[in-house]
């Protein structure tokens, strides 16, 4: 049964005349503190939130002076207590609570300033199990929500970025805070603690194991407001999980104009991809569309490899996203600036290159300080009407040690290399996915098809045009190789792709008719592979 609500008026505005501060993060903490004193407010704190007012010369009563008990259990409980809690909870226009307040001596706060143990922070310096568990912060989570339920009477502020808006409140009522402001302030106080313990949920989860909790929750803080998402007519932020793994949200953005909804999740493909391949043993370059690659090449240097990758598509390469697995220099700078290019993203960028870039003034130029591992676990996470997808990422990949050779015919060593290549990229193309690809560079993708022959065509028809477009007279997949992301579930897919000139296959297998493509790859002289591992992607 829910619990009745004491029937009492919220006040409009409520004067400020005694504040609670328990800091973990000091910054503004002595500017806002020093304000409020000007304004005759008293001052409160917890330990080393009290000595650093007190150290800046703010006359501020220890908590454990106002409770009558030290702060015990190394720091486990030092606002636990009634004379705290009592303080922020009780509802004073209401008799019975305030008779009980009087009764008590429990002197009411009416802003609590908390921010709490970095938790965040402590996980992502990957500390010890213990020390983890010790920056779980409980009393502070306890003043948060306590003060938020009671948004009636306490003003709560969570964030230092809300300093000023305290005081600039107080300066516009008189030195009272208004309800519509409290009532925002809640909101985020609980939005905060929501996304703490989601953090601290996801990190036992992740640490014990456990692959699929009874609950899940996933929390992240504003990055930025988009001017818009995926459309104009819809509104979008983007939120950060705090999770080092570099990519597009740990990135420096050293110019350009600001990241769209649509640049940030084509960055991300973009990034991910690339990463890959292992930029000590080879350059490579990803040049990404709508999530999909229009073109993906290794070589010895960057600048080399996004020539190839451009020439897979260069039609679909304009207004694309480039990734890069290693720094970006001014031979490459100078070759990717001549198309319109929406973003750049490279582990690190040179002087000259970035001077390069400087030219194109709304160009984004990323720099990640490194390069996502592929086979590190994570979770990925997608809406559906009313519930959560949540899965693994694809940290599967395929060596030349997975692969089963099928056929009569043994792939070359460059076929090989060419398959593994191929089926990399075809992991991070959509379903279904095609790809064409010859010495360490595709040459035609297929990528969003309802029909595994659909995609065969499509990449077929791309590495055709892109040999026109170079002046070419043979299509770039005459002796390509060719991967599919999921089985050929018959033979017509295979038989497609031998057609436009694939001489090797590539592909999971799996299908009840396996034995009818491995024979119409032995009819038609090809080597297949299978790779006993699928990568849909939607
Ligand atoms: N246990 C408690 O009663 C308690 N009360 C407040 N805290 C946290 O202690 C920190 C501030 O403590 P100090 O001022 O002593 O550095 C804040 O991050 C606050 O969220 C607590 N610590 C952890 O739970």
């Amino acid at each position: 049964m829910a619990v009745l609500a004491p029937k009492v008026e919220m006040p409009d505005l409520v004067p400020m005349k005694r504040a609670l501060f328990s800091v973990s993060d000091s910054t503004g903490l002595i500017d806002l503190a020093r304000a409020l004193h000007e304004r005759g407010v008293a001052l409160v704190a917890t330990g080393s939130t009290c000595k650093a007012l007190v150290s800046a010369g703010l006359p501020a009563t220890n908590v454990a002076d106002v409770i009558g008990f030290p702060e015990i259990l190394g720091g486990r409980v030092k606002t636990l207590h009634p004379m705290i809690h009592g303080g922020i909870l009780g509802i004073r226009n209401e008799p019975t609570h305030a008779a009980e307040m009087a009764e008590h001596g429990i002197e009411p706060f009416d802003l609590v300033v908390v921010n709490l143990y970095p938790f965040e922070e402590t996980i992502a310096k990957n500390a010890d199990y213990a020390t983890a568990v010790e920056n779980i912060d409980i009393g502070g989570p306890a003043m948060v929500r306590a003060s938020a339920k009671n948004h009636a009477f306490v003003t709560i502020v969570v964030d230092p970025a809300d300093y000023a808006s305290v005081l600039e409140t107080l300066e516009a009522n008189g030195g009272a805070t208004s309800l519509e402001f409290r009532k925002h302030l809640a909101a985020k106080a609980f939005a905060r603690t929501a996304a703490y313990d989601a953090t601290v949920s996801g990190w036992f989860a992740r640490v014990l194991d456990i692959e699929t909790p009874a609950y899940r929750s996933f929390g992240g803080s504003l990055r930025e407001v988009m001017r818009y998402g995926e459309n104009p007519h819809q509104s979008a932020a983007f939120y950060v999980t705090g999770d080092k793994r570099p990519g597009v949200a740990t990135a420096r953005q050293l110019q350009g104009k600001q990241l769209s909804y649509n640049n940030i999740n084509d960055t991300d493909a973009a990034y991910e991809l690339v990463a890959e391949f292992d930029p000590d043993e080879t350059a490579a370059v990803a040049i990404i569309k709508h999530a999909n690659p229009s073109g993906v090449a290794t070589a010895s240097t960057i600048a080399e490899a996004y020539e190839l990758a451009l020439r897979s598509d260069p039609v679909s390469a304009f207004g694309g996203i480039v990734a890069l697995n290693r720094t970006l220099d001014a031979e490459a700078a100078r070759r990717i600036v001549e198309i319109f290019t929406e973003v750049i993203i490279a582990p690190d960028a040179t002087d000259e290159a970035v001077a390069i870039v400087a030219a194109k003034k709304n160009l984004r130029l990323l720099v990640a300080g490194g390069l996502p591992d592929p086979a590190t676990p994570g979770l990925t996470v997608r809406t559906v009407a009313g519930g959560l997808l949540v899965q693994n990422r694809d940290a599967g990949r395929i060596g030349v040690g997975d692969l089963k050779i099928v056929t009569r015919r043994t792939p070359t060593a460059a076929e090989l290399a060419d398959l593994i290549f191929a089926f990399r990229v075809a992991k991070h193309v959509k379903s279904n996915a095609i790809v064409y690809a010859r010495h360490g560079a595709t040459v035609g993708i297929g990528a969003g098809q309802m029909s595994r022959v659909d995609s065969s065509t499509i990449a077929a028809k791309k590495a055709a045009d892109a040999a026109r477009t170079a002046g070419l007279e043979e299509t770039l997949a005459k002796g390509s190789v060719v991967a599919s992301d999921a089985f050929f579930p018959f033979a017509d897919g295979l038989l497609a792709a031998v057609e436009a000139g694939a001489t090797a296959v590539i592909q999971p297998g799996g299908s009840m008719r396996d034995d009818e493509v491995i024979a119409a790859a032995d009819a038609a002289g090809i080597a297949m592979v299978f790779t006993g591992m699928r990568h849909f992607r939607h």
